[in-house]
């Protein structure tokens, strides 16, 4: 009689054993339920009533009198204990070592109950089935609000778990909780739909910043080696040293140098052009147009090799009785050559071209060809210096009717001269649509007295005041107001200090 195992298969074994006892002995457990136990006082010659008082359940009840054990069946159907008398009769013929293992057993039975009674929850298993099944279906309720993935998740916890028992097994019922708590705590957890990150991204090194950084620190030592470059030009070709030089030696033309300076300077610092720098000098005869050609010269060719600096003439290159044709193809060649040996030495040659205004039309057109943009690079790096007298009367008028405004030393007066003279240029040749002119105004008689002072100090005499105002006093002025104007400049200074 093993206790631990199921009470059918107990019962099973009783029935046999009690057959074989006489078919007499009561069925001992007859109810798998383990709601009633067979009642067995009737060996010991008791009423079954009071065997079920012992232990707090309902008394098994035997249905015949031939000892076919009728106990409490689950369908519910009792039988009356005024039916057990006869069986009590019977078993109390039996042998008393029979007895005593049934007692045993009885106590056994008791013993078992008892536990189990301790153990059980109070609730009965119909209603703990009930609010097993109300709870299993709020949790799908529940879980049917979150998705699909939810769905599917408790679909299978539910096909796992569709059939209920009622096992009482206070080990099956601790599993199956703890599995329930489990199951809850799976439950409980997020789960995020497939497209969404759980986290933040993790930052990448980008190789385009890297590249973007590199690109940066480039350009930034360019912009340095850049302006290093353009320092290097202008000490290269010294025009601070030029600009004091013609502040110091060319008289009453503040604005044409200054506006000369500023030219050279954008021009020279850097060697990469897309176009020549075209000057123009401009105005009348003995202002100094020739002499500040003779100082750019002189200049350049310090600084220079003297075969970047090319003054031409053209009285003197390209005299009258000279075929223009030829003229043109000299002309042609000095600049070609010249361009190309300061390209390869990443020099700007200097062209001074004076008496401009001599110059033939097929000699304009030759020479405006070197002008045009549209050059190999060569072409493109060189400074032009135009020098002319034409638009001299233009200027010389504007000067003598603005003598008292004061404008002829502004900037302001410079720019209303120029949009004088330069229709004027233009009319002449289109070549001075791509020059920048620079208009060279009458001298007073101060500049002129300047030009006899320099002048006497260069032949080595003596520069006496009163001698040099009293040559100045010989040439001819225009008049207006408290100014008087040279009519030639310093032209007749040479001269007239030659006669000394
Ligand atoms: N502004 C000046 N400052 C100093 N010297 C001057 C100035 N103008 C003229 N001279 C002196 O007069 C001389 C003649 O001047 P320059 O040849 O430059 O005149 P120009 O303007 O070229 O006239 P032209 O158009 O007739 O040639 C020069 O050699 C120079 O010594």
């Amino acid at each position: 009689m093993d206790g631990e195992l199921p009470c059918t298969e107990v019962d099973g074994e009783v029935s046999s054993a009690t057959e074989d006892l006489g078919g007499e002995v009561p069925c001992v457990e007859t109810n798998t339920k383990e709601e009633a136990p067979c009642a067995e006082s009737s060996v010991e010659g008791e009423m079954p009533g009071t065997d079920s008082d012992e232990e707090g359940e309902m008394p098994c009840a035997e249905s015949d009198a031939k000892g076919e054990a009728s106990c409490y069946e689950s369908d519910g159907e009792e039988v009356p204990d005024t039916e057990i008398p006869p069986v009590s009769k019977k078993m109390s013929s039996i042998s008393s070592p029979l007895r005593a293992i049934i007692r045993l057993r009885r106590q056994y039975r008791v013993q078992k109950k008892s536990r189990l009674h301790l153990e059980l929850p109070r609730e009965k298993s119909s209603e703990l089935v009930h609010r097993r099944l109300l709870q299993r279906q709020l949790s799908l309720n529940r879980t049917s609000l979150y998705g699909p993935s939810m769905s599917f998740f408790n679909q299978t916890s539910f096909e796992t778990s569709q059939y209920f028992t009622f096992d009482t097994s206070v080990e099956q019922c601790s599993m199956k909780k703890c599995r329930r708590k489990k199951n809850r705590r799976k439950s409980r957890i997020v789960l995020y739909p497939d497209k969404t990150k759980r986290y933040l991204p993790t930052e990448e090194k980008s190789k385009a910043k890297r590249c973007l950084l590199l690109l940066i620190v480039i350009i930034f030592f360019q912009i340095l080696n850049a302006i290093e470059n353009l320092d290097d030009n202008l000490q290269k070709y010294d025009l601070d040293g030029l600009e004091k030089t013609m502040h110091r030696e060319v008289f009453g033309q503040k604005v044409a140098v200054e506006s000369i300076m500023e030219l050279l300077k954008d021009y020279l610092a850097t060697h990469i052009h897309n176009k020549p720098l075209v000057i123009s000098l401009n105005g009348p005869t003995g202002v100094g147009k020739s002499h500040v050609g003779w100082l750019l010269a002189k200049h350049f060719r310090s600084v220079m090799d003297n075969d970047f600096v090319l003054q031409y003439f053209v009285m003197h290159h390209c005299p009258n009785e000279v075929a223009s044709l030829t003229c043109e193809i000299d002309l042609s060649k000095k600049i070609s050559d010249m361009v190309t040996r300061a390209e390869i030495e990443e020099k700007i040659p200097l062209f001074i071209l004076d008496e401009v205004e001599l110059m033939s039309p097929v000699l304009l057109d030759t020479l405006s060809r070197f002008f045009e943009p549209n050059q190999t690079n060569e072409f493109l790096n060189a400074i032009y210096i135009l020098i002319s007298n034409i638009g001299g009367g233009e200027i010389t008028k504007f000067v003598i009717q603005n003598a008292s405004a004061e404008v002829l030393h502004q900037q302001r007066g410079l720019e209303e001269l120029l949009s004088i003279i330069q229709p004027v240029l233009i009319d002449v040749h289109p070549l001075w649509k791509s020059a920048d002119i620079i208009p060279f105004v009458l001298l007073e008689k101060s500049h002129v007295i300047n030009c006899f002072l320099e002048e006497m100090r260069r032949e080595g005499l003596y520069p006496d005041q009163k001698h040099i105002e009293n040559l100045a006093s010989q040439l001819s002025y225009y008049t207006t107001g408290d100014k008087q104007y040279s009519r030639m400049g310093c032209k007749q200074v040479v001269a007239k200090v030659n006669l000394l």
